[in-house]
């Protein structure tokens, strides 16, 4: 079963038609590029996966439910099951990665102090920051925030991440530290989808591949197959 099904989908940015006749199917396990140029609709593509934009027109489905007619107060329960690593969600400056990690916890639910503790140890463990717990994020390097951040974006085990530009701001060896963290989330199970303007990326970790251009969204996978991108 798809976990996004996208069916003629028709997205707007106030009065601007910014992508037009969208259709996808994506799976558990995939991981999924969004290119394209700057403004050409990747951020508004995401930002509907979890109910930020509404859609125009079409048929759209994420994790069941139906995104056209989705009410309000469904809303914070689909993005529970999402994992959301975007720029507008930053770590909280005020408090130490582990309070921020357990702050999450707390307001979706967990309540048992061993267990809480249990589950932050163990993402740190897999995003590689076990023993940073006790920092504040600005004492963190960009590589090392994201890292926190894509920890925090997978605590209650999504089905769905959901990336914008998550190697935006970092060095090109950080960037391909983090694009391969995503990869890994993704082999584990989860639909990993990403917009990101590094094309390098593409062929060292490979994915299905979209590209906004004109107002529609392609299916290019086959042009960034790594047996071809070298010619
Ligand atoms: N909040 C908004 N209000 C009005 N128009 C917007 C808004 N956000 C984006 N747009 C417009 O919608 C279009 C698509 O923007 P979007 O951010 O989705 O592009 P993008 O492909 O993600 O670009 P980038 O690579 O710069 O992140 C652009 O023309 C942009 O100006």
């Amino acid at each position: 079963m798809a976990l996004i099904k996208y069916r003629n989908v028709e997205i707007h940015q106030q009065e601007l038609c910014v992508l037009n006749d969208v259709n996808l199917e994506l799976h558990k396990g995939e991981f999924v590029y969004l290119v394209g140029k700057v403004g050409s609709g990747k951020t508004s593509l995401l930002k509907t996966f979890y109910g930020e934009l509404d859609i125009a027109a079409g048929e759209a489905e994420v994790m069941g439910y139906d995104m056209l007619h989705i009410k309000r107060k469904h809303i914070p329960q689909l993005r529970r099951k999402l994992g959301i690593i975007f720029q507008d969600f930053q770590l909280l400056t005020d408090r130490t990665v582990y309070d921020n990690l357990e702050f999450v916890l707390r307001a979706t639910g967990w309540k048992n102090k061993g267990e809480i503790k249990g589950r932050i140890e163990e993402v740190l463990t897999l995003v590689g920051m076990s023993n940073k717990g006790y920092k504040l994020p600005n004492e963190l390097s960009g590589g090392e925030q994201q890292r926190i951040v894509i920890a925090r974006a997978v605590l209650n085990s999504p089905d769905i991440i959901l990336a914008d530009e998550p190697t935006g701001n970092l060095d090109v060896e950080t960037g391909r530290a983090i694009a391969g963290l995503l990869h890994d989330i993704s082999e584990a199970g989860a639909l990993v989808v990403m917009t990101t303007h590094n094309l390098q990326l593409l062929r060292e970790f490979p994915g299905k591949v979209y590209r906004c251009t004109d107002h529609l969204m392609t299916d290019v996978t086959a042009e960034y197959n790594p047996a071809e991108i070298d010619n």
